[in-house]
């Protein structure tokens, strides 16, 4: 068995951080080595295994990243995006590869995670769970196969709590319609449809949101022809899915070279649609 990696979880008093926690007690190669929570938060200092509900672990939930990165072998991050770069960042000092599953990035902090993975391996993904990653992956095959006649919309469905909106997920799947297409999202993305908009414009994608109770995230790529449609749904019912994928990446990130990686570099599914 290979030697345990000790990671690193911010954001640790979150629905991500503490199914991360769980996850990583019950994960045979990885261990828990820091907490990190919010600055002036009333939690830190409580055990880190305490908060996400699981047996004390002796670590005590704290606010500074940088203090815990010699002693990491990786980080994980799933806190908002302002406090996910600044994370990022004291990576890149230390020189740690991080897995960030934060969305809701604009396009210049988008740019920023590019620019830090010239310095360290970083594994950036909206959704961790195998099942979206493979529907990502076969999802430009299947729009080139149905051809442009057919008209695109995205349903998701999440808790009432999420900031972000469409979902991460939504926009990849957006855009992963786009290239079977060869187009860019941002040029054919409809996110707005209200009063008299007028008749769909034919090309373009459509997104819905639904926020409600506690839904854990559900995805729908809508395809409507003539006479017929094509409806593919993803539902996670657990968070654990994407804490065990984020697992996942950081032990794939063991002696990685410096990049921007995604998960379908971790599932090894960029391989395997590439047979088409
Ligand atoms: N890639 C994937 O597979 C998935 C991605 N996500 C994404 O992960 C992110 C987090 O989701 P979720 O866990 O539900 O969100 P939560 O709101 O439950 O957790 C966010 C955490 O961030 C902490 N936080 C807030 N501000 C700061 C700050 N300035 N510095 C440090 N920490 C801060 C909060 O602390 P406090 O508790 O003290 O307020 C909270 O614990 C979202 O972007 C979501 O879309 C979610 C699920 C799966
Ligand atoms: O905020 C969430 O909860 C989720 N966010 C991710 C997204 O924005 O796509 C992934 C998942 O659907 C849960």
């Amino acid at each position: 068995m290979a030697e345990a990696w000790r990671v690193g979880v911010t954001a640790v008093a979150g629905r991500m951080g503490r199914a991360l926690v769980q996850a990583i007690v019950a994960h045979p190669e990885l261990q828990l080595a820091a907490a990190v929570g919010r600055s002036g938060a009333a939690y830190l200092g409580e055990d880190a295994g305490r908060l996400a509900g699981v047996q004390a672990l002796g670590l005590p939930v704290s606010a500074d990243l940088a203090t815990a990165l010699p002693a990491l072998d990786v980080v994980i991050e799933f806190g908002p995006a302002e406090a996910a770069l600044a994370h990022v960042a004291a990576c890149v000092a230390a020189a740690k590869p991080v897995v960030v599953g934060t969305t809701g990035f604009s396009v210049a902090q988008r740019a920023k995670l590019a620019s830090a993975s010239q310095y360290i391996p970083l594994v950036l993904a909206p959704n961790m769970s195998v099942g979206v990653n493979v529907l990502l992956a076969f999802l430009p095959a299947i729009t080139a196969a149905l051809g442009a006649e057919y008209d695109v919309e995205i349903v998701e469905a999440h808790h009432r709590h999420k900031m972000d909106a469409p979902s991460g997920t939504a926009l990849a799947l957006g855009r992963a319609v786009a290239a079977g297409r060869g187009q860019r999202l941002d040029d054919i993305q409809c996110l707005d449809r209200n009063g008299i908009a007028g008749p769909r414009v034919a090309g373009s994608i459509g997104f819905a949101t639904l926020r409600g109770a506690d839904v854990v995230g559900d995805h729908t790529v809508w395809m409507a022809g003539a006479g017929e449609r094509l409806e593919l749904t993803h539902r996670a019912a657990s968070r654990l899915n994407f804490a065990e994928g984020a697992l996942r990446a950081a032990n794939w990130l063991r002696g990685r070279a410096p990049g921007l990686y995604d998960m379908q570099d971790v599932l090894g599914l960029k391989d395997f649609a590439a047979l088409q």
